[in-house]
């Protein structure tokens, strides 16, 4: 029996990866009472006595949870931003690497991918690696989020009319400064030499993310097909991770709400020389929830799909 403790998990991605756990018989929940959960004696408690932690906080919290554990036993998966690119750190995405799956199943320390970064990177990444697209490639990244992406904050923003910062806009652009928090990891975990334009926003729906990258043919491929040859063939065997080749397809950012996968489409014509590499999940699925989850269960030895919304 595997212990667990989820700290930060009254939040959003916390409250999702415990109803994954729920009535699993192969985990057992370190849990706090309520007015004990940001208790820093009682967390550190509970971060040690735990078989693994998956930390649902936000950044400087996971850094300081990560400091509470004092033991060599301990194994952590971060949900948060903090440690995305960080030394030692195994990066939770067992799909998008040749030997990912065994990384993770060996690792102490896990980051659990950004929603974001989680499309770009099934998309991008294998298409550099197999040399399709030189690392000094020019992209940029165009999605499109539920608004429970940004957590209680923004939840209550939406739902909450009380919210100072009340909308109930259909369609909001954010990180119009560039310097979004996912960007470099992007970068990083992609290869390319240049950081991506990224062009986030937020619809009024509450789950589901679209991320799409555009690209000319003639720096990627040559055709439409040899892209999504190569995605399928990156992902082959791969459960949560799918390539649609429906050409037509259109998409919803509800498309994969309220599941764990990820599915991937190459749009696009040679004649026009252009495609559109689109990913379609849920942002607290494979997203966040999903992929810790995912990883938990890589970690702990258990089928890696039990729990998840397939
Ligand atoms: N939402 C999403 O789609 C995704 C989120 N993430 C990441 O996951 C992490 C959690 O995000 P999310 O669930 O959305 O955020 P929420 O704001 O919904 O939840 C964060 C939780 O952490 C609690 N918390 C804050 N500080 C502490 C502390 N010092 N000790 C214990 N608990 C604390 C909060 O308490 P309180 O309830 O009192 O506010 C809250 O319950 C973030 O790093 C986020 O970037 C990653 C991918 C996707
Ligand atoms: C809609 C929205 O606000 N989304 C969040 C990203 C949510 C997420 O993925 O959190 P991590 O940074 O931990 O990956 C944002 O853009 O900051």
């Amino acid at each position: 029996m595997t212990k667990v403790f989820i700290d930060g998990g009254a939040g959003t991605t916390g409250l999702e990866i415990r109803e994954r756990l729920a009535g699993r018989g192969d985990i057992t929940l370190i849990q706090l009472p309520e007015e004990r959960r940001k208790d820093a004696a009682a967390r550190a408690e509970a971060l040690n006595a735990a078989d693994v932690v998956i930390l649902c906080l936000p950044d400087d919290a996971a850094r300081e949870a990560v400091a509470l554990i004092e033991n060599d036993h301990t194994r952590v998966i971060d949900a948060s931003t903090a440690h995305r690119t960080a030394p030692g750190w195994v990066y939770g995405f067992p799909e998008l690497e040749p030997g990912g799956r065994e990384a993770v199943s060996s690792a102490r320390r896990v980051s659990n991918p950004g929603c974001y970064p989680t499309g770009f990177l099934a998309l991008v990444r294998p298409v550099v690696r197999e040399g399709l697209l030189q690392p000094e490639a020019l992209l940029s990244v165009n999605a499109v989020s539920g608004y429970s992406g940004g957590g209680k904050g923004l939840i209550a923003r939406y739902e909450d009319k009380e919210d100072p910062d009340h909308t109930e806009t259909a369609f909001r652009a954010y990180g119009l400064g560039l310097g979004h928090k996912h960007v470099m990891e992007m970068q990083a975990h992609s290869g390319l030499a240049h950081a991506p334009i990224f062009f986030p926003s937020v619809v009024n729906t509450y789950r589901g993310m679209i991320t799409e990258v555009p690209i000319h043919l003639s720096q990627a491929g040559g055709s439409v097909a040899a892209l999504r040859d190569c995605l399928i063939a990156a992902y082959e065997g791969a459960t949560t991770v799918t390539v649609n080749a429906d050409t037509h397809a259109e998409l919803f950012v509800e498309r994969q709400a309220g599941t764990d996968r990820l599915e991937l489409f190459v749009f696009g014509d040679d004649r026009h020389g252009q495609a559109r590499l689109i990913a379609a999940l849920d942002n607290l699925g494979k997203g966040a929830a999903g992929a810790a989850v995912q990883s938990l269960n890589l970690m702990a030895g258990l089928p890696e799909n039990a729990g998840l919304r397939l």
